[in-house]
């Protein structure tokens, strides 16, 4: 029978690379001349955070037209030197000194840039995770130990350790995304063998994604994590420090809100539910399933389109719940229960990396009243409820 048109033949039209999914193949570390100021800058952030003098520097940047900038790594690079130096630059001062104005002079390139990639103003998981990396030894491997961020927060290795360690469980899952074409082929043909086949890659990159996840705890502090880090992801939408949101002088007159960032922006954990027909409940009354379909709007629109074409192709759950086959059952399960268990272990690395540090500085003798968003996700969302249950619709789509 000929094959049927399977809008996914061709993963190369959504931005996604055969062997590294949704992750940016070899980021560009560089810019044209004319940007090495946005590129000085944002190399130097630590520093320059530390020593308070970031909103000085940025407000000494020259004006700069991105006409200069050309094709799509260029604009993903300047997004994150962009979106790097904003979050610097808002929360330089922590939460004791927010600036509630974004300068024009990085506000005006940063906003075209972000209208030119369909992203938004704000720095996403797609810039400091799928673009902010490079190996050290081209022709090494893709390791930790080979690999280094191009751009860093205060914290010292924290923010390495933080998006390097998520770049690479995004490569051990991104071995399931290229057999998604195959699995939509599978059904469509009506072949059990060859859905089986895929399937069992799907589970099997699970599990190692699952296995990397382990290296947070060598190469991410809790305390660093908690105290500095993750001021810097922070956003402009449900934070009482910026209950308006952040002017963009020159761009808009009034200011605008945007979600700090999110893991929910990744495309690799999104496309698994879609894949494997996992709802997190209706967008109408659940904030999980909201939250989840909003921060669509914060990844590349291919990826976004990539999500909704899986969504919309014919369904692997139906096909299996109206077969005879328990062996199908069997791997359809074990697909889903590797994503609960991954998630199981997401969760117990944020009771090390959150919840417990958290409590540990709020029984700190001077701490004042914990801000009520720091129970909250960079999102605004409440974080912990949030997590359990997306696992616990995860669970829910067992056979
Ligand atoms: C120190 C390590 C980590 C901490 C403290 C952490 C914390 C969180 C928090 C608080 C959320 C709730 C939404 C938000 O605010 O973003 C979240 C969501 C998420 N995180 Fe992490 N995370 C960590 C590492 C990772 C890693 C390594 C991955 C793998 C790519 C990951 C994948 C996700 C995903 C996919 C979500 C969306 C919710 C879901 O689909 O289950 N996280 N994380
Ligand atoms: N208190 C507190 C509190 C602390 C942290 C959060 N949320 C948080 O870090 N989200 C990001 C995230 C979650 N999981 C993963 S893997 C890679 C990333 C990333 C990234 C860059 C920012 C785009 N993430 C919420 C509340």
């Amino acid at each position: 029978m000929a094959l049927l048109m399977n809008p996914l033949s061709n993963l190369e039209t959504y931005d996604i690379s055969e062997d590294l999914g949704f992750i940016l193949e070899d980021p560009l570390e560089e810019l044209p001349d004319p940007y090495q100021p946005w590129i000085r800058l944002a190399k130097n952030l630590p520093s320059l955070i530390d020593d308070q003098q970031l909103r000085d520097e940025v407000k000494k940047l020259p004006e700069l037209s991105i006409c200069h900038l050309q094709g799509h790594k260029e604009l993903r690079l300047a997004h994150l030197a962009l979106g790097c130096i904003t979050m610097g630059y808002v929360w330089e001062g922590g939460d004791k000194d927010v600036t509630q104005v974004l300068p024009r002079i990085i506000a005006v390139p940063f906003c075209e840039i972000s209208k030119k990639l369909g992203l938004p103003p704000i720095m996403v998981y797609a810039d400091c995770v799928l673009a902010n990396w490079k190996k050290k030894d081209p022709s090494g491997p893709m390791t930790y130990d080979n690999m280094e961020t191009l751009f860093a927060f205060p914290g010292g290795d924290c923010s390495k350790g933080f998006f390097l360690v998520s770049l690479l469980v995004e490569r051990a899952a991104a071995s399931a995304v290229k057999v998604i074409p195959d699995i939509f082929d599978a059904i469509i043909n009506k072949n059990c063998n060859v859905l089986k086949e895929g399937l069992r890659t799907v589970s099997s990159s699970l599990r190692e994604a699952e296995q990397t996840f382990h290296l947070v705890h060598e190469y991410v502090d809790p305390i660093d994590f908690f105290k500095i880090l993750r001021i810097y992801l922070s956003g402009w939408k449900g934070n009482s420090l910026l209950p308006e949101g952040l002017k963009y002088e020159g761009v808009w007159n009034n200011p605008r809100k945007f979600s700090g960032g999110s893991a929910a922006q990744s495309s690799i954990i999104q496309c698994f539910d879609a894949l494997l027909g996992i709802q997190h409940g209706s967008v109408h009354e659940n904030s999980s399933a909201q939250f989840l379909q909003e921060m669509r709007d914060y990844m590349p629109p291919s990826h976004k389109a990539f999500l909704e074409a899986v969504a919309s192709g014919p369904s692997v759950r139906e096909f299996i719940l109206s077969s005879k086959d328990a062996d199908l059952k069997k791997i359809y399960d074990e697909c889903v229960r590797a994503l609960v268990d991954l998630r199981n272990y997401h969760l117990k690395v944020v009771a090390k990396y959150i919840i417990i540090p958290s409590s540990q500085l709020k029984n700190n003798a001077n701490r004042k009243e914990v801000k009520e968003d720091e129970e909250k996700g960079t999102g605004g969302t409440d974080l912990m409820s949030f997590l359990k249950s997306v696992r616990d619709t995860t669970k829910k789509a067992c056979l």
